[in-house]
């Protein structure tokens, strides 16, 4: 039996698209009415393949349905990989009206959609995130891309999606880890924009944990709702959409020193909120009784609380100098004004920046 239990709309003018979210969706829900023309490739992983591509070809009907299965993992997201959605695309004769699907997590998901923005100079493609992390965020918002050795998502483009298809019963086969992975970008939600879901997250916080479909529903429809509006306001990050990087510029320099894959993108994010929240309190702007209460969120939803082993004061400041938001070798970074209100600053003072870099290193544990 499919439920569909919430939809919702990316507002983007012309580029505007649906977001389906509910339980039974994929092989039921025919998508067909998103693909252009007859051809349709689907991109998915070792890992997502085997669980969900029988059923996600059944989504289009009467398509000639070609798949790439790309090797799992984080240190994929690179130019040989991608190259293997090329070689496919090509090998099989696909055209500027084919339609290319991203079936998994937020790695096939940037890559396909990174496949999709460039391939013949842009063909259509689908969402069908399998994550809780992509079915939160990296399926909505049309941020695509690769990571380059010396920076996380260095090489991408903005492609948005014609459709999000969001399945939850997909969730019930993600390890323990990656649902924790998920909830730190859930977190993001309530910390940036929507104080009253994070007191629904402190109070659920449990029943996410142990994957309650019904809680997990409500999460990723708030989450998407949340990232929707931002998106709709400002889609290529001329400002406002710079709140969804909390805690990213320095959960991407830890990514980047442990070597892709091995901290999650949500385990490195979890620890850079607390970095951003510990910052904030340095820098006047919250109280420390806040910062207690988003470390113990954070630290509820299964998530680490420092910095990778052997990683330095150095290593953040050379790592973060190269973030994407930085102006003229200034580092900008998103702090809380308050719980539930995230900006955009370039004028946090270096003192506080290495006391609450020191606070998180691993010694401090
Ligand atoms: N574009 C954006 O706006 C955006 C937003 C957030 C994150 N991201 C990117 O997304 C990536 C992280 O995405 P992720 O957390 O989904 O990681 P992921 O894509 O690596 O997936 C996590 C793991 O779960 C497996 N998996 C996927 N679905 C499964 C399922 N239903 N059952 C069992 N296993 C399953 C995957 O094969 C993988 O091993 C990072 O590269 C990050 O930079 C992009
Ligand atoms: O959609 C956005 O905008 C985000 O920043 C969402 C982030 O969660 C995501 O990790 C994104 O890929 C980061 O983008 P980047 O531009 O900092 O690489
Ligand atoms: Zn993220």
């Amino acid at each position: 039996m499919h439920k569909v239990l919430h939809e919702l709309k990316v507002d983007l003018g012309d580029r505007s698209y649906p977001i389906t979210i509910g339980q039974g969706l994929l092989g039921v829900i025919d998508l067909t009415p998103w693909v252009a023309g007859q051809q349709v490739m689907i991109v998915t992983n070792n890992t997502v393949g085997p669980l969900y591509l029988e059923k996600a070809r059944a989504s289009f009907p009467g398509k000639t349905v070609d798949v790439v299965v790309l090797p799992d993992g984080e240190k994929y997201k690179d130019w040989q990989t991608l190259n293997l959605i090329f070689d496919a695309l090509l090998e099989n004769r696909h055209t500027r009206k084919t339609t290319l699907v991203a079936l998994g997590g937020g790695v096939v998901g940037d890559m396909a959609g990174f496949a999709a923005a460039s391939y013949q100079r842009g063909v259509p493609f689908i969402q069908i995130p399998t994550t809780l992390l992509s079915q939160v965020d990296s399926s909505v918002g049309g941020k695509t891309g690769i990571n380059h050795p010396l920076g996380k998502n260095m090489v991408g483009a903005f492609h948005q999606p014609q459709a999000v298809l969001i399945d939850t019963d997909s969730l019930q086969t993600l390890p323990a880890r990656e649902v924790s992975a998920g909830l730190a970008e859930v977190i993001k939600y309530g910390l940036i924009r929507d104080d009253a879901f994070l007191l629904w997250l402190e109070a659920e916080m449990d029943k996410l944990v142990g994957l309650q479909p019904e809680a997990l529903a409500e999460a990723i429809f708030r989450s998407c709702q949340c990232k929707a509006d931002v998106v709709a306001l400002d889609e290529r990050e001329g400002g406002i959409r710079a709140i969804l990087n909390l805690g990213h510029t320095f959960g991407h320099a830890i990514e980047t020193f442990a070597g892709y894959g091995s901290w999650l993108h949500g385990e490195a994010v979890g620890t850079g909120m607390m970095m951003a929240a510990d910052l904030s309190v340095r820098e006047g702007f919250i109280s420390s009784a806040d910062f207690r209460r988003t470390a113990a969120l954070i630290k509820r939803a299964g998530l680490p609380a420092f910095a990778p082993a052997s990683m330095k004061e150095a290593d953040f400041l050379n790592l973060m100098a190269v973030d994407k938001k930085n102006v003229d070798g200034q580092l900008r970074l998103v702090l809380l004004r308050a719980l539930g209100d995230a900006f955009v600053t370039d004028e946090a003072k270096p003192e506080h920046l290495r006391q609450t870099l020191g606070a998180f290193l691993p010694e401090a544990g």
